[in-house]
This record gives C-alpha cells, structure tokens and sequence, in this order.
C-alpha cells in the first residue's frame, strides 16, 4: 500500500499542502481531481521524492520513504509520468523506453522481457520504435511516456494528466491499456486528471482536493461525476 499521513508542503514561505492523508492499495486504481493549482502535481511529487515535504509521512509497502530520494523511490517501486510527458524529444520511441531500466539496477526479479511487453501493451509503438519522439502525436507521445514508466516495473504507477490533450480514440487506448496495466502487471494507479468521464470509467475510489487539502474521498461506482463536478468549476 502507498499512504499518505498527514503531508504538508510548501514552495518557499507559500504552503500548498494542509494534512493531506490519501491511500492507495495494492493494483487499486485511485484518482484525484481537482482545479488548477490546488496542488494535486505537487501531490504527485512529494509522493515521488521530487518536492521535499515539511512534515508529516510517506509509507510504500509500510516502509517510511519520505526521506529517500526520487531514484531510491522508484527502485522502491514507484513511477511517475509527468504532466507533458517529460520525454527526450530528439531520441527516438525506443531510446525512450530503455531510459527506464536504470532503475533495475539492483533489483533481484527484474523482467527480462521489456520493452516486448510495452509494445504488446501498445501496438502502435512498435511500428514507431525508431522515430523520434518529438514527432509523434501527443497521444503516441502519451504511450511512449507510460511505457518508459512501466519499464521500471513499478508496483505504483502515478500519472498526471495523462489524457490533456489527446483525442478520444487514443483515450480509449490508453484506458484500455491502462486496464490492462492493472488487471495483468497488478499495478496500483493513481491518476491525476480533469477529463471526468475517464477518470470514473477508470478509477474504484476518487480523492478531491481543494485549496491544498482532501475535502471529499469516496467510491466512484457510488457517486454519479455531477456530484464532484462542482469542485472542477466547468
Ligand atoms: N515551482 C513553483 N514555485 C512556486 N509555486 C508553485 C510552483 N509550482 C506550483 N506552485 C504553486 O503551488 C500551487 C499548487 O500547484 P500545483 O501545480 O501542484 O497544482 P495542480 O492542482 O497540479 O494544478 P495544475 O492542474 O494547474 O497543474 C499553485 O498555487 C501553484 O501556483
């Protein structure tokens, strides 16, 4: 399990954090949504070791990591895809995926079989291994991104925005692809995201966040989307 007790944050004297608790269990699939600048990237990065917090904790599998740094996260197990993807433009698809297997390094029961297994997960990168990335379209680019992720073998996959962006067919990819992700890899998801429809076929448990703090969590499957729309402000 990821947890979160009691997190604050801040960028300087400007706290964006208040005693944020937020769980995710093992292959469960959590989104978090939220306006513009409430905090939820922030979130992501404390989580990932990007952005110090000022207190509170961080456990992985119970373990206390909000001391670790980012590189030692990920060999703990987490992976994060940026909003915008973070890519290296200039490298091609496949150059791309194998930024990720540093993080292997040191890891007894490393997979053997990537990045095979991210273009089963999808299709289309396989025909577009050699081309450089900052070619692609951005719901290619949006693959490329989530594959270089998987390619650390995460067990929590975090991801921002994913869907900014892209049109809908490939939205369905990646939901389908994501699915996939979870029911076959068990890995556990927590999603970032606006686009609501996405965000509820995807996720079993939703977290809202409001002005640096959780002010509602619950089932999706029990809450109709016009119920958290308000907290969107569209
Ligand atoms: N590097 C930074 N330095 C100072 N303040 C920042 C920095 N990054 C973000 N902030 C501020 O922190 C707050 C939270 O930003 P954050 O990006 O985490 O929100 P968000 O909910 O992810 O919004 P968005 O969807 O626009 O990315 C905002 O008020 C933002 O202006």
């Amino acid at each position: 399990m990821l947890k979160l007790e009691g997190v604050n944050a801040a960028y300087g004297q400007s706290q964006v954090l208040w005693d944020v608790h937020l769980e995710v269990r093992d292959a469960e699939a959590v989104t978090l949504i939220g306006r513009n600048g409430v905090g939820k990237t922030t979130l992501l990065r404390a989580i990932t070791g990007l952005h110090p917090i000022t207190s509170g904790q961080v456990r992985l599998n119970g373990e206390h990591v909000q001391q670790d740094p980012a590189y030692a996260r990920a060999r703990s197990g987490l992976a994060y895809v940026p909003q915008g993807r973070g890519l290296f433009p200039h490298l091609t698809v496949h150059e791309n995926l194998l930024m990720g297997l540093p993080a292997l390094n040191g890891r007894p029961n490393a997979r053997h079989d990537l990045p095979e297994l991210i273009y089963d997960l999808f299709p289309i990168l396989h025909d577009m291994a050699g081309r450089k990335a900052g070619n692609l379209s951005g719901g290619q680019q949006q693959q490329v991104a989530i594959g270089r992720a998987l390619v650390t073998q995460p067990r929590y996959l975090l991801l921002d925005e994913p869907t900014e962006g892209i049109q809908p067919s490939i939205v369905q990819e990646i939901e389908a692809a994501l699915t996939r992700i979870r029911r076959e890899l068990r890995v556990a998801v927590l999603l970032v995201e606006q686009y609501l429809d996405f965000a509820w076929a995807f996720a079993d448990r939703y977290y809202v966040m409001q002005k640096g703090r959780v002010v509602e969590t619950g089932l999706t499957a029990e809450t109709p989307t016009r119920d958290v729309q308000r907290y969107l402000g569209v």
